[in-house]
């Protein structure tokens, strides 16, 4: 990677310390995107708004037209008011006739006005609500392989900028292009009906606006792109810091860390003053150029005005009317940037919506009957990656109601295991089975749901302990859920918190230690009844004295139950049935405890050296 483009992927800049050194944190931006109008990207859009098409759309358009029509009129009755009644000795009964029209067509124009901006932000709600609504239905059921691939960050953008980004589109931007296309038609057909001569010689100035708009507004488009990918970067950043907080103090890089923000901070600052800049440097080359038109309606128009050929009224409405070209035609090119954002903003939407899960359930999938809990895998060749193997030909067999043990060193593929079990991921080669149906064959839902996971790095979701327990079966009545947490020894400390088991916990459960957080997931496990539970590592973070008063719980949580358990720490598993070790994702050994300690192979290894390691610490 060459220098700038370390510059280009980091975010930083000029010589800035963090472009001397390697990277910390490489963000993979969002492309500038330079594409013409994607007609394919609108009409996936308009879909969204086909719901409400028949409800509010004809109010919009009737609001539109009317709100466009008394616009266009009062020129005209200016103009005419300005010619009959503003003369020497004109009529003052229909000066005061056309004041009275002039103020009902305003009075017209602001209701239409007002209902149709009420009416369009309503379609723009309901439109934006539907359309983070079906993403994020959708990434809930994208397959771990999607969230493998992209930081959280990238995803959390999607949802929220690039969502917000066609808000405006749908609440005022489509409709806004419709009325400037009926209001600039509207002006051109006035202007050559009241006179052709000096309306045409205006007219010609419309395509130097256009041109003159369109040039500046696509190097404002792209300063604002700019400013977008720079607040992605920011806002990345920021995700990832906030997550990584402790590992970040713990190792004092908080400094850096800073540096680095301010770095990204300060690119962002520049890029918006520049986009800002030139936002404004926007305004006076537009009024030069309209100054052209005025121009011409003053040279031409004064010398039609002399001639006979137009009254001054006239000439007044042609003032205004040329006042009224800029707006449209800068709003429309102006709009079309915002279109151009807008496409480019649905591409990346729909992206995510076409990505389709990895592990997808067949046509015919039926329901997983109960589980009885033989688990075979039969053949199993897994790779995360193309070529890179984590499971080779594993064949592992467990009985209804069997504890199997995976051990093995880290990256050995006990986790790996267990995902396919879950069917998280399907393997490469072979098949799973429970009960004798291969898990491809059933529908997620049924299979995922009898089956109970606890983890080591449990999560706990903001709400209550209670909630978080009731997470494994949400239907579960109060007294069920304490009966769970009593028979995971959770209960005493639940009740010495502040508020028992209604404190309320933050996400991720910060305030509780590991050990608490795990003794929660496994009352929320025992409460899902699940028929296949899988610990994995879940007994790494409880200290020896609660794990050996959970060593009972667990007989009362693994009983009846097939269950497969992932631990390092081997005293935990020396009662399982069956005891598979791994390496480099084979299996070496299998048997149960005593077994593996008389072939003295590496299980024999294994506890040999924590008895070491244990008797030199201790
Ligand atoms: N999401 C992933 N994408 C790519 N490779 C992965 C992924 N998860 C695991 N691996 C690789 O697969 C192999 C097996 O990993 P696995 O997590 O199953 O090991 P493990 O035995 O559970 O390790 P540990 O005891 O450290 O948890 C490792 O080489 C690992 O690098």
């Amino acid at each position: 990677m060459n220098q700038s483009e370390r510059e280009q992927r980091t975010g930083t800049q000029g010589n800035g310390k963090q472009a001397d050194a390697q990277p910390r944190f490489v963000y993979q931006d969002d492309e500038m995107l330079e594409k013409s109008f994607d007609w394919g990207q609108f009409k996936r859009l308009a879909v969204y708004v086909k719901p409400y098409s028949k409800q509010f759309i004809p109010v919009v358009v009737v609001m539109m037209i009317v709100g466009a029509i008394t616009k266009l009129t009062i020129p005209l009755i200016i103009s005419t008011t300005i010619d009959e009644a503003l003369v020497i000795g004109g009529d003052a009964q229909f000066l005061f006739t056309m004041v009275a029209i002039m103020l009902g067509v305003y009075m017209i124009q602001w209701l239409a006005n007002k209902h149709r901006i009420r009416y369009t932000s309503m379609i723009g709600q309901r439109v934006i609500f539907d359309l983070r609504h079906d993403l994020f239905r959708h990434i809930q059921r994208l397959s771990f392989e999607f969230f493998d691939k992209r930081p959280a960050g990238s995803v959390l953008v999607r949802v929220t900028n690039y969502v917000n980004s066609l808000q405006d589109l749908f609440t005022n931007g489509v409709v806004n292009m419709m009325i400037d296309c009926v209001q600039l038609i509207g002006i051109i057909i006035i202007l050559l009906t009241i006179n052709f001569k000096l309306g045409t010689a205006i007219i010609i100035t419309v395509p130097l606006m256009f041109v003159v708009s369109s040039q500046l507004r696509k190097r404002v488009r792209r300063s604002w792109q700019t400013v977008n990918i720079k607040q992605s970067r920011l806002n990345a950043h920021l995700n990832e810091c906030i997550q990584g907080i402790r590992v970040t103090q713990a190792y004092t890089q908080e400094k850096e860390n800073i540096e680095f923000f301010e770095q990204m901070n300060g690119d962002n600052k520049q890029a918006w003053n520049r986009a800002s800049r030139l936002n404004q440097s926007f305004g006076p080359i537009i009024e030069i150029t309209g100054a052209i038109g005025y121009f011409i309606l003053f040279w031409y128009g004064a010398s039609l005005f002399q001639s006979g050929e137009i009254t001054i009224g006239l000439l007044f409405a042609f003032a205004s009317y040329i006042g009224n070209f800029w707006e449209p035609i800068n709003r429309l090119v102006q709009m079309y940037s915002q279109l151009l954002v807008a496409m480019a903003s649905a591409e990346r939407i729909f992206e995510f919506m076409d990505e389709q899960p990895t592990v997808r359930e067949k046509e015919d999938a039926a329901d997983m009957p109960p589980i009885k809990g033989e688990v075979h895998f039969e053949d199993i060749i897994f790779e995360y990656e193309p070529g890179r193997r984590a499971l080779h030909r594993i064949n592992l067999d467990a009985g209804p109601g069997q504890s199997i043990a995976l051990v093995g060193h880290t990256g050995s593929g006990k986790s790996t295991i267990i995902n396919l079990l879950c069917r998280f991921y399907d393997p490469t080669e072979g098949r799973v089975r429970i009960d004798g149906i291969d898990i491809r064959d059933v529908k997620l839902h049924s299979l995922r749901s009898q089956i109970g996971i606890v983890m080591q790095d449990t999560f706990i979701f903001s709400g209550t302990i209670r909630d978080n327990i009731r997470f494994g079966k949400l239907e579960a009545t109060d007294e069920e859920v304490e009966q769970a947490a009593k028979a995971v020894h959770a209960h005493d400390f639940i009740i010495n918190l502040p508020f028992g088991y209604d404190t309320e916990v933050q996400e991720r459960g910060n305030a509780l230690s590991m050990g608490q957080r795990q003794l929660i997931s496994f009352a929320r496990a025992l409460l899902a009844d699940p028929r296949i539970l899988i610990l994995d590592e879940a007994t790494a973070s409880i200290d020896t004295e609660t794990e050996l008063r959970i060593q009972e719980a667990l007989k009362t949580l693994l009983k009846g139950r097939t269950s497969f358990m992932v631990a390092h720490r081997l005293s935990t598993i020396r009662g399982a049935d069956k005891i598979i070790v791994l390496d480099h994702g084979r299996i070496m050994e299998s048997g149960d405890h005593d077994d593996l300690m008389r072939q003295q192979g590496i299980y024999y290894g294994l506890i040999q050296a924590q008895y070491k390691f244990l008797q030199d610490v201790g």
